[in-house]
């Protein structure tokens, strides 16, 4: 488990708000399940495992708040329904969902098979559109409430991860078409899209941090925390965020500023002479 990190925000700034966070018991889902409860929120945390669910929702019930750890597959609409009469019953409504549960395998386009693709989809893209669907349809239309999407930064698309970078496109479409249309129910949605995070996610994928650090394009030099991605999903959720909507929000430590890169090594190779410039020696 990554460590969590020191408060950033008022200890009252969720308080009376139902908060469910999807992935909530591993990764930055974690961090920002606990982060919530201590900002004042009761907290449902989903996942398809019990046990980390259940660790989660034990750590905020000893900070004061009410927590509930339901085990859901985001893909099986009917486990989605039994999550949503559930939270019915013990907490009556919701006002905050984090669709951050997700997750994909590493392959060349041209080895990717079909159902690998669609697999891929029916996680990330499906997955979070059945669950938003749910929660507005349950609450959200007759009380208003906050959307976030955990995505991936794939502006540029994201060599790979074919699968994923298509299907966080997808959710960055149904966020901005469902901003417009669920204004007038009060409801506020937007994307976070995270850069390289250290998270036990990570350990997924077959390569050494210290040597994606040294092939990714991150301007910061360190991979980011867990809270560089609680705090701005808090901030988006929260009415700190309140005239936010529609909004992707990359935070990357620059990893996507290609051009700043490129200039960098440039300005790295005329070794900041202007009279001699390395590029015109030979
Ligand atoms: C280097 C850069 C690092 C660094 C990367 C940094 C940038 C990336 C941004 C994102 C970072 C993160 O997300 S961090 C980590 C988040 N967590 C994860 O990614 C979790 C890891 N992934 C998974 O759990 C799974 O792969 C997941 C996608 C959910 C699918 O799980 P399922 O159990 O539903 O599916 P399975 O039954 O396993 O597989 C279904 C089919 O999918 C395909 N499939 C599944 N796994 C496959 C695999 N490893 N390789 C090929 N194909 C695969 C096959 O077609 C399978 O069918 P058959 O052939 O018939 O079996
Ligand atoms: N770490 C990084 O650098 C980046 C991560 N991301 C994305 O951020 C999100 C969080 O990732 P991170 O914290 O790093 O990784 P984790 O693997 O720790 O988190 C993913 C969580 O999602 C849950 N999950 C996955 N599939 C499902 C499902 N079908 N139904 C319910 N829960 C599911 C997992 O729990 P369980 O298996 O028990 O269901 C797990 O708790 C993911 O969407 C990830 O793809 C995006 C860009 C970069």
């Amino acid at each position: 488990m990554q460590p969590l990190p020191n408060m950033r925000f008022a200890p009252d700034l969720l308080t009376s708000q139902v908060a469910l966070v999807t992935g909530g018991g591993t990764g930055m889902g974690r961090a920002t399940a606990i982060e919530m409860a201590r900002c004042g929120a009761d907290v449902v945390v989903l996942g398809r495992r019990a046990e980390p669910i259940e660790d989660c929702a034990k750590i905020i019930r000893e900070l004061g708040r009410k927590a509930v750890a339901i085990s859901t597959d985001i893909r099986l609409p009917d486990q989605i329904d039994s999550a949503m009469l559930r939270i019915k019953d013990e907490f009556g409504r919701l006002d905050i969902l984090v669709n951050n549960a997700g997750g994909q395998f590493v392959t060349p386009a041209r080895e990717l098979n079909n159902k690998g693709f669609e697999t891929v989809i029916r996680n990330n893209l499906i997955g979070s559109w059945q669950m938003t669907k749910a929660v507005a349809d349950h609450f959200m239309l007759e009380h208003g409430g906050s959307i976030v999407f955990v995505t991936a930064c794939v502006r540029s698309g994201l060599s790979g991860f074919v699968h994923t970078a298509a299907a966080r496109g997808g959710v960055l479409a149904m966020m901005k078409t469902l901003a417009f249309e669920w204004a007038e129910f009060g409801i506020r949605l937007n994307c976070v899209a995270p850069g390289t995070i250290k998270t036990e996610g990570m350990d997924h994928y077959p390569i050494d941090p210290e040597q994606w650090l040294k092939l990714n394009r991150n301007v910061m030099g360190h991979m980011g925390d867990v809270g560089d991605i609680s705090a701005a999903i808090i901030f988006l959720s929260s009415s700190l965020g309140k005239f936010v909507t529609g909004e992707e929000w990359y935070i990357d430590g620059g990893e996507t500023l290609h051009l700043a890169h490129d200039a960098r090594q440039m300005i790295d190779a005329v070794k900041f002479s202007r009279r001699e410039p390395a590029v015109l020696k030979k």
